[in-house]
């Protein structure tokens, strides 16, 4: 007689099992900036000087003394003696005296002695080296203050930050080139199964070709992890055990796929347990797809057995592998960016289990609407056509057409 597994609600089971996983992996290594996409910065980091470094015109136009300006209307200008052109990229080669105007580009610094700009389309030229300004302009109007993006010495990447293009730019910007980011955390990835072969090989009657072992992969490396293959295993514990056993003296966290669900020949619960303390800590989740999963920790490396079904492997990935690695890369957080969408359709769920459909997500009237795309977890391209993973939640029987669901995105494009 199979066992049954005990179904745990998925929420209960991420947390217990996120306890006993190290909260960054701590080792850090210096890295360029401009390499550093996706990487977690280790410390935080302080800018070194103010930027804006000097007062720059935001606009195109006049650098002016603001009180100069006062009043000035189109029916009663202010007149100004153009004093010259601000050159790009120097100091300004003169400062202003009272009644003086200089001709400033977006970008160029202040002269010393104007606090504002006056646009171009609000002046016009009168008498040689004169100008009509045709409307006021306030003390510090378009102009970028020194310090009014980052002061100097102030936080601008805090430690447990993964870099996005917006911090790149920003450090690169204030002359930061390398900064301290924390080691990558190593995921070895294991599949198993009589019947799979990889990729290249001529597949032969009642075999398939591995999918888990690149999708999976694929998300580790998006998740920030570096992922190394071990490739197929047969459904023999010697194998799987030996296999596994590699893995993670190698890695800090193994993923193996199949042989997970509670038939007679799924080993893979029982090996896990021979690798280290506290070993499975559960065995079942009360989702669909992904019942079979297993949540693991030996000797303080996570390691999870997913089940085979490439859509129920890629769908726990994404819910529980994913936050596993941000725990790991020092990454707080654990919620999934999500949005909120119309069904178009009914959608049935069993009272007490949480539900994940891939759907499609289209906009109509301003508003997002998901189409659930009626998948077997056997068929991996209902997910490739998937936009993101409508989520009923375990009290829910169900979701009625025209009901609002959080959709988690899978980040296309
Ligand atoms: N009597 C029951 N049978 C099944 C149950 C159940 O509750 N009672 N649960 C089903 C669910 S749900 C899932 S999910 C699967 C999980 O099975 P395993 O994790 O033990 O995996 P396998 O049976 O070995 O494989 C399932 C399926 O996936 C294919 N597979 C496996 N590995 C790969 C790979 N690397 N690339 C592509 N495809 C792979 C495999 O050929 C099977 O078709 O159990 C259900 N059964
Ligand atoms: O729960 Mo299984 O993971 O549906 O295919």
């Amino acid at each position: 007689m199979p066992e049954f597994l005990e179904l745990l609600p998925p929420t209960r089971a991420l947390s217990y099992w996120l306890n006993f996983i190290p909260q960054s992996l701590k080792e850090t290594e210096r890295l360029a900036v401009v390499d550093a996409l996706g990487r977690v910065a280790a410390r935080p980091i302080f800018s070194p000087e103010p930027l804006p470094a000097f007062p720059r015109s935001s606009v195109d136009g006049y650098a002016v003394r603001a009180a100069d300006t006062f009043g000035a209307s189109e029916s009663l200008p202010a007149y100004l003696m153009v004093k010259g052109e601000l050159p790009m990229g120097t100091t300004p080669p003169f400062d202003l005296q009272p009644g003086e105007a200089a001709l400033i580009h977006t970008g160029g610094m202040l002269p010393k002695g104007s606090d504002a700009v006056v646009m171009l389309e609000y002046t016009q030229p009168s008498r040689e080296n004169e100008i009509e300004v045709l409307r006021a302009v306030a003390e510090g109007e378009n102009v970028l203050k020194p310090g009014e993006d980052v002061k100097q010495g102030e936080e601008v990447v805090a430690a447990g930050v993964r870099l996005r293009p917006p911090e790149i730019g920003g450090l690169m910007g204030l002359g930061i080139l390398e900064l301290d980011v924390l080691r990558r955390p190593r995921v070895g990835v294991l599949s198993t199964g009589d019947e799979v072969v990889p990729p290249e090989a001529a597949v032969q009657p009642g075999q398939v070709r591995d999918i888990n072992s690149y999708s999976l992969s694929a998300l580790v490396e998006q998740a920030g992890g570096i992922a190394q293959r071990y490739g197929i295993f047969p459904d023999q514990a010697a194998a799987l055990e030996a296999g596994l056993r590699k893995a993670l003296d190698e890695c800090d966290a193994v993923l193996i796929t199949a042989g997970s669900s509670a038939s007679t020949r799924d080993l893979t619960a029982e090996v896990i347990n021979r690798m280290g303390k506290p070993g499975v800590l559960v065995h079942g989740l009360n989702i669909r797809p992904g019942k079979p999963t297993i949540l693991a920790v030996c000797d303080g490396k996570p390691v999870i057995g997913l089940p085979g079904n490439p859509v129920s492997a890629l769908v726990i990935a994404y819910l529980f592998v994913q936050p596993a690695l941000n725990r790991l890369c020092g990454v707080p957080g654990l919620i999934h960016p999500a949005i909120r969408a119309k069904l178009t359709v009914n959608l049935p769920s069993q009272a007490g289990r949480e539900d994940y459909y891939p759907a499609k997500l289209v906009q109509k009237n301003n508003a997002w609407q998901a189409d659930p795309i009626f998948y077997k977890s056997n068929l991996i391209f209902s997910l490739s056509r998937a936009d993101g993973l409508i989520h009923i939640p375990e009290d829910a029987t169900g979701l009625a057409a025209g009901e609002e669901a959080d959709v988690y995105l899978l980040g296309r494009g």
